[in-house]
């Protein structure tokens, strides 16, 4: 793997809008999103989790000054509030006393009157300052809310980049578990059908053996383009282990299952990586199985990964399905 790709995001970004450039795409949000992931996985991985660590503090403590700032501001606000109603409630007492008297003609219409205006002046600041207080308080909020909608958003991009594997892009272990326990509860619940299946590269050892590492990474990435190729929107890709992969089926039986395995072989010999003039033909063996009532994620990959294991020794290039 590459240790001298580009770790700053300004310079990933760079790369991602100069390759887009290029290539003749426009800039769109996705365009620029998947070259941007691109750059991006081409990193060592050393390097992709400490940048990843760093962005996650930066995120943590931006949290905790917009917290902090929400804090103080709710706090005021309240507050505010408390110190308004109480001094609301005075004047109400105040108003009925000068009501009462002036009923039992215990005074005077002008004292009365003196009485109603002093009660209403003071009514008239209280919710003057109450007004003023309510007013600085939403737009306090409402830049804490915009703080909160970005945090949100640097949120979702790190927890996308610490789910994603830093070589090919798809999903890794930690992805994964997060999709099929979602997943699994969601085909439980609603009664739908969930289907996984492993595939693992044969004799990729062969291949880092006679072209070098670097060119089995990209053997790699190649087929992890060429799975999502075959994948629907709704379909994961994960890289479960070097040169192993899950592919995660939603609303999909073991027949549909291998009807993908069986059109990923086909794409697969119809587009063999090319290094130079060299053709790497791409095999693999693959397990699949289909998720049971009461199992959960780990079960079901379990018994994807020993089908796999009975296919690649019953002669590899071949799909076994677990039982
Ligand atoms: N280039 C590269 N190679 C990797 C990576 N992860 C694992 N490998 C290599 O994958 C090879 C796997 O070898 P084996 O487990 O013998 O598997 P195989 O050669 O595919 O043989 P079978 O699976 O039995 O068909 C090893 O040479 C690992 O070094 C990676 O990220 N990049």
């Amino acid at each position: 793997m590459s240790s001298t790709a580009p770790v700053n995001p300004v310079e990933i970004a760079r790369i991602a809008l100069k390759r887009l450039t290029e290539r003749g795409l426009p800039p769109t949000p996705e365009n620029y999103a998947q070259f941007y992931n691109a750059v991006l996985t081409i990193k060592a991985p050393q390097d992709k989790s400490n940048d990843e660590l760093q962005l996650a503090w930066q995120v943590i403590y931006q949290l905790d000054e917009v917290l902090e700032g929400a804090g103080n501001s709710t706090g005021g606000l309240l507050n505010a509030l408390h110190q308004g109603s109480d001094s609301m409630l005075l004047s109400l007492g105040s108003l009925q006393n000068a009501k009462r008297a002036h009923a039992e003609q215990r005074a005077t219409i002008e004292e009365s009157h003196t009485t109603l205006e002093g009660l209403l002046d003071e009514v008239i600041a209280t919710t003057r300052s109450m007004h003023g207080t309510v007013k600085s308080s939403h737009s306090d909020l409402q830049t804490i809310r915009d703080s909160l909608r970005h945090i949100e958003e640097d949120l979702a991009f790190n927890r996308k980049a610490l789910e994603q594997d830093a070589l090919t892009g798809a999903l890794n272990r930690q992805g994964m578990d997060h999709l099929l326990s979602r997943e699994v509860k969601r085909a439980q619940r609603l009664g739908g059908r969930l289907a996984v299946a492993m595939f693992d590269l044969d004799e990729f050892k062969q291949i880092n053996d006679r072209f070098g590492h670097a060119v089995g990474d990209q053997v790699l990435v190649h087929v992890t383009s060429l799975a999502k190729a075959v994948l629907r929107e709704t379909d994961s890709l994960i890289r479960y282990g070097g040169e192993e992969f899950l592919i995660v089926l939603v609303d999909t039986d073991v027949k549909g299952a291998q009807y993908v395995i069986d059109r990923l072989r086909i794409v697969a010999a119809r587009t063999p990586y090319h290094h130079g003039s060299q053709r790497i033909e791409i095999h693999f063996s693959a397990g699949i199985a289909s998720l049971r009532g009461d199992e959960n994620g780990r079960a079901l990959v379990l018994r994807a990964d020993e089908a796999l294991y009975r296919a690649k020794h019953s002669g590899r290039g071949r799909v076994e399905v677990a039982d």
